[in-house]
């Protein structure tokens, strides 16, 4: 196990006392919250981890509340199959699987050592509900329609997240994206974007994962109609040659 959490309110007293108002918040079984201690113990024992919030107490929230916070999303509370594109360390993959053990959850991601950390790291906190996919979201034809969340945290801009989401989801399944302050621009180009791929109006709420938070809010899009004829397009094209 873990040495000492660094970081203001260090000890793992402190870590435990949130997972246990995180564990009330969202109604969560003492299996759930175990695993995401051994998420934590994990993070802090691994330097080569993605990520650079890695000291348990600052991680408990960043991390591990960042990721429950998904479940305020009824989509979320509701998927039987969610895919976390570009999920890093495995967030929201592992925070998500760890809260619902029914809910089927690939992480996906570009970079094979990432994915192979998470696939671990479910392994040592006893989740028989992850499977690792190493892959670009827009180059998966074995996810095409197959979900009903599309899950992002911190990997793109809203546009090219809808593109990248919309040939993945089932029609009626959702993106939704863990998003910053809010910004105008990239949440009208966004809607631009869901328009040209039968998705809704994007729908933005906010969000207090922690209680020092800032601007944290979600971004939801519904999936409306089959995927337009052209789409995905080519990999890197989304980035490329965005739409809207
Ligand atoms: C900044 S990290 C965020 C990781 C994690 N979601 C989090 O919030 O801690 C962005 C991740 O997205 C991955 N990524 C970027 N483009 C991607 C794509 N087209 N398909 C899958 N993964 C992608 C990157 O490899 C990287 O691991």
């Amino acid at each position: 196990m873990s040495g000492s959490p660094s970081g203001a309110g260090g000890g793992w007293a402190a870590v435990d006392r949130r997972l246990a108002e995180l564990a009330a918040r969202y109604g969560l079984e003492p299996t759930a919250v175990a695993a995401l201690r051994t998420m934590l113990e994990v993070l802090a024992d691994d330097e080569h981890a993605a990520t650079t919030v890695r000291s348990p107490i600052e991680a408990v929230d960043r991390h591990v509340a960042d990721g429950l916070s998904g479940l305020e999303v009824a989509a979320v509370r509701e998927a039987e199959r969610l895919v976390d594109i570009g999920t890093g360390i495995g967030v929201p993959a592992l925070v998500l699987a760890a809260a619902r053990p029914s809910l089927e959850v690939v992480a996906m991601d570009t970079v094979g050592k990432k994915v192979d950390w998470v696939t671990a790291c479910a392994a040592r906190m006893g989740l028989a509900n992850v499977e690792g996919v190493h892959g670009r979201a827009e180059a998966w034809p074995a996810g095409l329609e197959r979900f009903d969340v599309v899950a992002a945290r911190a990997v793109a801009p809203l546009g090219v997240l809808v593109e990248y989401a919309a040939p993945l989801l089932r029609v009626g399944g959702r993106l939704v994206a863990w998003k910053g302050v809010v910004d105008p621009e990239e949440d009208r180009v966004g809607a631009a974007v869901a328009g040209q791929l039968a998705m809704g109006e994007p729908e933005s709420a906010p969000t207090r994962p922690w209680p020092a938070a800032r601007d944290r809010r979600f971004v939801t899009v519904e999936k409306q109609g089959p995927t337009p004829r052209g789409f995905p397009r080519k990999p890197g094209m989304a980035r490329k040659r965005p739409l809207g």
